[in-house]
C-alpha cells in the first residue's frame, strides 16, 4: 500500500506514537467538533449525570467522566460513551403520567431503551457517534418497517424507569396500565416490549403516525396541555428527534461508509475529509441534542405540571375514595333497607290480596245486601203504607172496642142490676176430720139457691132456705170464686162492691174470705183478678192505680192493721160529702198504693198477724174482730180523659157467739151487738124505713155505703153443719134470707175522687 500511494516528503512515517512538528498536534474531536470545553459552563448545563453518577447518590465521580474521544477512539467498533439518561424516578414513583408526558419522554430517543438485553450495557448509556447514527440510519434503510415501529414499543419503553442492575435479571420489565392504554398496546406476558411482533408494532406505528400530525403544533407550546394535547406534543418531539436521521438519509450513509473506509494514516485529505464528515455529523448530532435538550426543558415543565396534577389528582382520589366508602355505606344501608321494604312490600301485598279478596266477597254480600235492601225498603214501604191503614183501622176498633166496653160495662152492670145489688151465698162448711163425732143437721139442697133444714128436735119440722146460691160443703173455693167475681169486674168498672161473710163462730167465714195456703179465699183471688184485669186494661187505654187499707173493728174500735208502730191512732169514719151522706171514710189510715200482686199479698200477711185473734168454743182460732179490706181501683184513659173509680171491701165479719160459751162477754156483747145492729140496717132498709140505723155501730157505719147506698153487696152466710150449731144456723139463714129480700136502690157509678172517699 505505502508503494502505491506516494508519501508527501515532509511527512514521516511515525515510529512511535504519532508526532507532529512543531507545536502541531492532532486536532481533537473537541477541536473538530467546536465544542466547548468540558468545564464550559454552557456545557455543563446541558450534560445530565450519567448512570454512575445516578448511582453514586448525585456524586461526580470526576474519574469515570469520559472524556472527548477522539477520532481514534470513534473509529474503535467497541466504543461507546455514556449515553444521556433522563431522571425517570419521580416521574416513575408517583406511579402515574399524563398521556403528554409519556409520549415526550418516549419522542426522546435518550431514553429508549437498548434492544441489547444485556444489563450492564442497558443502563450504561452512550453518546451516540457518527457510526451510531451512520449504523441507526443504516438500520432504518435496511427495514423502513422496522425502524418506523420503534416509536410503538420503544415508546412503551421510554417511560419505564431505565433497568437497574437488580432488575436485570432478564425479566420483563412492567409497562404501567395507563400507559399501555394509552398507546393501545396491550403488554404480552413474558415479552419485552422492545421484541413485540410486527403486528402489534404496525399497530403501535399507526398511532405514532397519527399523533405525528399534531406535533409540530404541540411543540410550539411552552407549556403542554394535559391528555391529548399533551400526547400529541410528546409524539411531535419523537418526530422530530427520529426524524433526524431521516433527514440526513442518503448523506450520512455516504458518510458512514467513509467513516469506515480505513484511510492509511497519512492520507491527510483523506483523513480530515473523514473527519469533516465526523464533524458534520457531530454537529448534526449537536444540534440534535438542543433541540432534545430544548424539549427536556419542557419535559420537566410537563414533569412539574404532572406532578401537581398527579397530588391534585391523588387528594381528588382520596376524597373520592372516602366518598366512595361513604356511597358504599349508604349503598349497604339501602340494602338492607330495601331488603327489609321488600319483605314488609311482601307481606302488605299479601294482606292486599287478603283484603281484596276480602273486599271481592263483601263487595259481593255487598250488592246483595243492596237487593235485599232495596226489596226491604219495597216491603218497608208497602207494610208503612199498610201500618197506616192498619194504624186507622186500629183506632177505629180502639174507639169501637171502647165504646164496647162501656157498652159491656153497661150490660154488666145491667145483668149485676136484676141479679139484685144485695146478693147473699150461702156456704155449708163440711165437717173436719176432728169433728167427726158431732151430730150434723139434716140438710137437703133443693137447688143450686134453696136449702131445706130439717129440724133436730124431732117435729120433723122443714125450714126451706133460698138465696142467690147455694154452697153444699163440697164446693171448692174456685167455684165460690167464680160466682164472685162478676162483682170484682164491676169494681174495675167503677163500681162499688161490698162483700162480707156472716156467720156463727166456726162456721167457715175466715176460710171463705182468705182460705188457707193450699186454698185461697176470695180475699187473695180477688187481688190476683184485679191484677191480671188491671193488665188487660191496659191495652183499652186504661191505667189503674191501686190502693189498700186494712182496718179492724175491736169491741167498736178502728184500728188500723197496717200501723205497726205500736202508737194508737184515732180513726174515725167520717162522711166524705155532705150531699151524699152514705159516702163515707176513715180518717188517719194507712192507705199503701200497690204495684204488683206480691206487695198486696205481702200488706195482707201483714194485716192478718195484726188482727186479733182467740180460741172460741166453736174454733180454736176465732176472728174476734171485724176486718175490713179496703181495695181502691182508680182507672185513667188518657187518650179519652176518662177516669173511673171503684172500691172492693172485703169484710171479714166476727162470729156471733152464745153468750151461753163465751168466755170474753165484752167482746161477746161487742161482736153480737154489732151484729145485731148490721141485722137492724138491713131490716129497716127492707121495710124501707126513712131512718136507716147506720150510725149505731162502727160495722154498720163503715159499711153504709155498701148497704144502703151505691154499692153491690154480696153477703156470704157461712153455717156449720152440726145440731149443736142448729139455733145459731137457723138463726143466720133467716138473717141472710131478710138480707136477700132486701132491695137497694140503683146503683150509680163513680164519676170522681176525692181523698179516699168515693164520691
Ligand atoms: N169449706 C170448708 N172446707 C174445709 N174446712 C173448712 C171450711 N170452712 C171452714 N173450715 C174449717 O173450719 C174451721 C173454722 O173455720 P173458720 O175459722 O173459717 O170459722 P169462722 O167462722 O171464721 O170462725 P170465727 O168467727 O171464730 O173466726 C177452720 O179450721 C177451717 O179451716
Amino acid at each position: 500500500m505505502d508503494s502505491k500511494i506516494p508519501k508527501p516528503s515532509f511527512l514521516k512515517k511515525p515510529i512511535g506514537p504519532l508526532s507532529l512538528p512543531g507545536n502541531a498536534r492532532l486536532p481533537l474531536t473537541r477541536d473538530l467538533m467546536n465544542l466547548p470545553s468540558a468545564n464550559s459552563t454552557m456545557f455543563a448545563k446541558m450534560r445530565l449525570p450519567s448512570p454512575d453518577k445516578r448511582s453514586n447518590g448525585g456524586v461526580v465521580n470526576r474519574a469515570k467522566l469520559r472524556r472527548s474521544r477522539s477520532a481514534i477512539d470513534l473509529n474503535k467498533p467497541d466504543f461507546h460513551r455514556p449515553k444521556f439518561v433522563t431522571t425517570l424516578a419521580p416521574i416513575t414513583k408517583g406511579g402515574t403520567i399524563n398521556a403528554a408526558t409519556v409520549a415526550l419522554m418516549a419522542s426522546s430517543d435518550l431514553v429508549k431503551p437498548q434492544a441489547d438485553t444485556n444489563g450492564a450495557r442497558m443502563h450504561l448509556r452512550r453518546s451516540r457517534s457518527a457510526c451510531d447514527i451512520a449504523m441507526k440510519s443504516n438500520v432504518s434503510l435496511a427495514s423502513s418497517t422496522n425502524s418506523s415501529s420503534t416509536s410503538g414499543a420503544s415508546l412503551l419503553t421510554g417511560f419505564k424507569r431505565q433497568p437497574t442492575a437488580g432488575c436485570t435479571n432478564g425479566k420483563v420489565p412492567v409497562v404501567p396500565a395507563k400507559v399501555a392504554k394509552m398507546t393501545t398496546i396491550p403488554p404480552r406476558p413474558g415479552t419485552n416490549a422492545a421484541h413485540s411482533k410486527p403486528s402489534s408494532q404496525k399497530a403501535t406505528s399507526s398511532a405514532s403516525s397519527t399523533v405525528t400530525a399534531t406535533s409540530k403544533k404541540a411543540l410550539s407550546h411552552t407549556k403542554p396541555i394535559a391528555g391529548v394535547k399533551n400526547a400529541s406534543a410528546a409524539a411531535s418531539i419523537k418526530t422530530t428527534s427520529s426524524s433526524a436521521p431521516k433527514t440526513s438519509g442518503v448523506g450520512a450513509k455516504a458518510a458512514v461508509k467513509t467513516m469506515n473506509k480505513r484511510i492509511p494514516s497519512y492520507d491527510y485529505k483523506a483523513r480530515f475529509a473523514q473527519l469533516q464528515e465526523k464533524h458534520k455529523a457531530l454537529v448534526e448530532k449537536h444540534e440534535k441534542l438542543l433541540e432534545e435538550h430544548a424539549s427536556r426543558e419542557s419535559l420537566q415543565e410537563l414533569y412539574d405540571e404532572c406532578s401537581r396534577e398527579l397530588s391534585s389528582l391523588k387528594r381528588q382520589h382520596a376524597l373520592l375514595q372516602a366518598e366512595l366508602q361513604t356511597f358504599r355505606l349508604e349503598n349497604e344501608e339501602l340494602k338492607q333497607t330495601n331488603l327489609a321494604c321488600s319483605t314488609a312490600l311482601q307481606q302488605t301485598e299479601a294482606e292486599l290480596n287478603k283484603y281484596r279478596e276480602k273486599f271481592t266477597v263483601t263487595n259481593q254480600e255487598n250488592v246483595e245486601l243492596r237487593k235485599q235492601l232495596k226489596e226491604l225498603e219495597e216491603r218497608s214501604a208497602f207494610l208503612e203504607e199498610e201500618n197506616l191503614t192498619l194504624h186507622d183501622t186500629n183506632e177505629r176498633n180502639a174507639e169501637l172496642l171502647f165504646q164496647a166496653n162501656i157498652e159491656r160495662k153497661d150490660l154488666h152492670n145491667m145483668v149485676m142490676d136484676l141479679r139484685g145489688n144485695i146478693r147473699v151465698f150461702c156456704r155449708v162448711r163440711p165437717p173436719l176430720p176432728s169433728e167427726t163425732n158431732r151430730l150434723e143437721c139434716l140438710w137437703k139442697y133443693l137447688d143450686e139457691q134453696s136449702i131445706e133444714l130439717m129440724a133436730t128436735d124431732g117435729s120433723n119440722k122443714r125450714m126451706d132456705f133460698s138465696f142467690d146460691h147455694v154452697f153444699h160443703p163440697r164446693t171448692t173455693q174456685q167455684d165460690i170464686f167464680d160466682n164472685v167475681s162478676p162483682l170484682i169486674q164491676s169494681a174495675l168498672d167503677g163500681y162499688n162492691v161490698c162483700i162480707f161473710a156472716y156467720g156463727q163462730t166456726g162456721s167457715g167465714k175466715t176460710y171463705t174470705m182468705d182460705g188457707v195456703p193450699d186454698s185461697l179465699g176470695v180475699i187473695p183471688r180477688t187481688v190476683d183478678l184485679i191484677f191480671n184485669a188491671v193488665n188487660d186494661y191496659k191495652r183499652f187505654g186504661w191505667e189503674y192505680e191501686i190502693r189498700v187499707t186494712f182496718l179492724e173493728i175491736y169491741n167498736e174500735i178502728l184500728y188500723d192493721l197496717l200501723d205497726t208502730s205500736g202508737t194508737t191512732k184515732d180513726l174515725e169514719i167520717r162522711m166524705a160529702n155532705a150531699k151524699n151522706k152514705t159516702e163515707v171514710y176513715v180518717s188517719n189510715i194507712i192507705e199503701e198504693t200497690v204495684d204488683s200482686t206480691g206487695r198486696l199479698h205481702q200488706l195482707m200477711n201483714i194485716a192478718k198477724m195484726n188482727r186479733a185473734t182467740a180460741a172460741t168454743a166453736g174454733n180454736e182460732r176465732s176472728s174476734r174482730s171485724h176486718a175490713v179490706t179496703k181495695v181502691t181501683l182508680i182507672g185513667t184513659h188518657r187518650e179519652k180523659c176518662e177516669t173511673c173509680v171503684g172500691s172492693v171491701n172485703l169484710v171479714d165479719l166476727a162470729g156471733s157467739e152464745s153468750p151461753k160459751t163465751s168466755t170474753r162477754m165484752d167482746e161477746t156483747k161487742n161482736i153480737n151487738r154489732s151484729l145485731s145492729e148490721l141485722s137492724n140496717v138491713i131490716l129497716a132498709l127492707v121495710q124501707r124505713n126513712e131512718h136507716i140505723p147506720y150510725r149505731n155501730s162502727k160495722l154498720t157505719h163503715l159499711l153504709m155505703p155498701s148497704l144502703g147506698g151505691n154499692s153491690k153487696t154480696l153477703m156470704f152466710v157461712n153455717v156449720a153443719p152440726f145440731q149443736d150449731c142448729f139455733m145459731e144456723t137457723v138463726k143466720s139463714l133467716r138473717f141472710a134470707s131478710q138480707v136477700n129480700s132486701c132491695k137497694m136502690q140503683k146503683v150509680k157509678k163513680n164519676k170522681a175522687l176525692m181523698g179516699s172517699a168515693v164520691i
